[in-house]
C-alpha cells in the first residue's frame, strides 16, 4: 500500500502539491488523473524517494522509500521511460539493474519474454522505438517481482496492441493483489483499465472513489424511462425534485436521481413502466466536469 499524509511540495513559489492526503489500496488499479502540471509526477517522485517533500510524507508498506532495504523488490516504477543510456542494450541494463538490487539474473530472461522484447533484447537502448522504450521500462519495473508498482503514462508510445497488453498487465498484476498506480490522460483506456481513481488539479485532491463512483457522480450520467404515462410520471418525478427532460413520446431522460429512487417513485405511484435503464456519462465527460475549474494549461475557447 502507498500512504501519503499531507504530501506537499514546494517549488520556489510555486506549490506543486497542496496537502495531499490518500491511500493507494493493494488488489486494485487506481488511475491517477489530472491536467497537465497537476502534480502527477511530482507526487510520483516523492513516492519514490527522488524528491524530498515540503511537507507531509509518502510511504511505501508504511515506510519511506529511502528507508525501504530492496527498494526495487518493494516497488517497481516506470517514470520515463527515455531515461536510459542510449548506448546500452535493453539486456546489458536490466543485467545491471538486477546485478545493483540483489535480483537472480534469470529475472532479465523472464521479464524480457512478459514484455514482448525477447527478440530485440541486444539492440541498444537508444535504437529502440518509443514504444519499445516503454516496454523495456515496464520490464524495469518488473524485475523485482515488487508488491507495489508505479507507472507515469505507460502507454504513451504504444500501438493498440501495446495499449491492450498494458491494460491486461495492469489488470493482472493488481489481480495478484499487487498495489498498481498509474498514471494517464487517455480517459478511455483509463475507463477500461482502473478500478478506482484519484483526480488531482492544481496540486490538490479533486476526487478518491472507485470509478464507478466517480461516473455514476457525473451530471451526464442519466436514468432513461420508458412508459406509457410519460406526462403523469414526469410530473410527479419531478414534485420529487428529479429533473426530467423527454425524449420521446413515451420517454423520460432523468438526472440528479439515482435509478432506485426513480424505480421506486414510479412503483409507489402506481405508475407502468416499460423500460428503466443507466445510460452513464464516460470517464472523459465526468473527468471534465471534474476538473474545469482546475486547468492551467487548457487551450482557449476557439481551440477548445
Ligand atoms: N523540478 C522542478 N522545478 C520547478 N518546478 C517544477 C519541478 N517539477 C515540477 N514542477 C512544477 O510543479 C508542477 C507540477 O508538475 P508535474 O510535472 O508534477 O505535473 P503533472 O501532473 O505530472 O503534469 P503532466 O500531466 O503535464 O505530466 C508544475 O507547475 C511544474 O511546473
Amino acid at each position: 500500500m502507498i500512504r501519503l499524509t499531507g504530501l506537499s511540495k514546494r517549488y520556489g513559489d510555486r506549490l506543486a502539491l497542496d496537502d495531499l492526503t490518500l491511500d493507494v489500496r493493494p488488489g486494485a488499479v487506481t488511475g491517477f488523473l489530472g491536467p497537465n502540471g497537476a502534480g502527477k509526477s511530482t507526487t510520483m517522485r516523492l513516492i519514490l524517494g527522488l524528491d524530498r517533500p515540503t511537507a507531509g510524507a509518502a510511504l511505501v508498506g508504511g515506510v519511506p522509500y529511502r528507508r525501504i532495504r530492496n527498494p526495487l523488490r518493494t516497488v517497481g516504477a516506470l517514470l520515463d521511460a527515455r531515461a536510459l543510456h542510449p548506448a546500452r542494450t535493453g539486456h546489458a541494463h536490466l543485467v545491471a539493474l538486477a546485478r545493483s538490487n540483489g535480483i537472480p539474473r534469470k529475472r532479465v530472461g523472464e521479464v524480457l519474454e512478459t514484455v514482448g522484447l525477447a527478440g530485440a533484447a541486444h539492440r541498444r537502448a537508444g535504437a529502440l522505438s518509443l514504444g519499445m522504450s516503454q516496454r523495456l521500462g515496464i520490464a524495469a519495473a518488473l524485475l523485482g517481482d515488487p508488491e507495489v508498482l508505479l507507472f507515469d503514462e505507460p502507454v504513451n508510445g504504444l500501438d493498440p496492441d501495446g495499449v491492450r497488453w498494458v491494460r491486461g498487465l495492469m489488470r493482472s498484476l493488481a489481480g495478484e493483489g499487487r498495489t498498481v498506480f498509474v498514471s494517464s490522460h487517455l480517459m478511455s483506456e483509463m475507463q477500461l483499465t482502473a478500478d478506482h481513481l484519484v483526480v488531482i488539479g492544481k496540486g490538490r485532491l479533486i476526487a478518491d472513489a472507485p470509478l464507478a463512483e466517480v461516473i455514476a457522480g457525473s451530471s451526464l450520467t442519466a436514468v432513461v424511462v420508458r412508459t406509457p404515462h410519460a406526462r403523469e410520471l414526469a410530473a410527479l418525478l419531478r414534485a420529487a425534485g428529479v429533473e426530467v427532460t423527454r425524449s420521446g413520446e413515451n420517454e423520460l431522460v432523468t438526472t440528479g436521481a439515482p435509478v432506485e429512487r426513480v424505480g421506486d417513485l414510479a412503483y409507489e405511484a402506481g405508475v407502468r413502466l416499460h423500460g428503466l435503464r443507466v445510460r452513464e456519462a464516460s470517464l472523459e465527460q465526468a473527468y471534465h466536469e471534474l476538473t474545469e475549474g482546475d486547468v492551467e494549461y487548457g487551450a482557449g475557447r476557439r481551440g477548445a
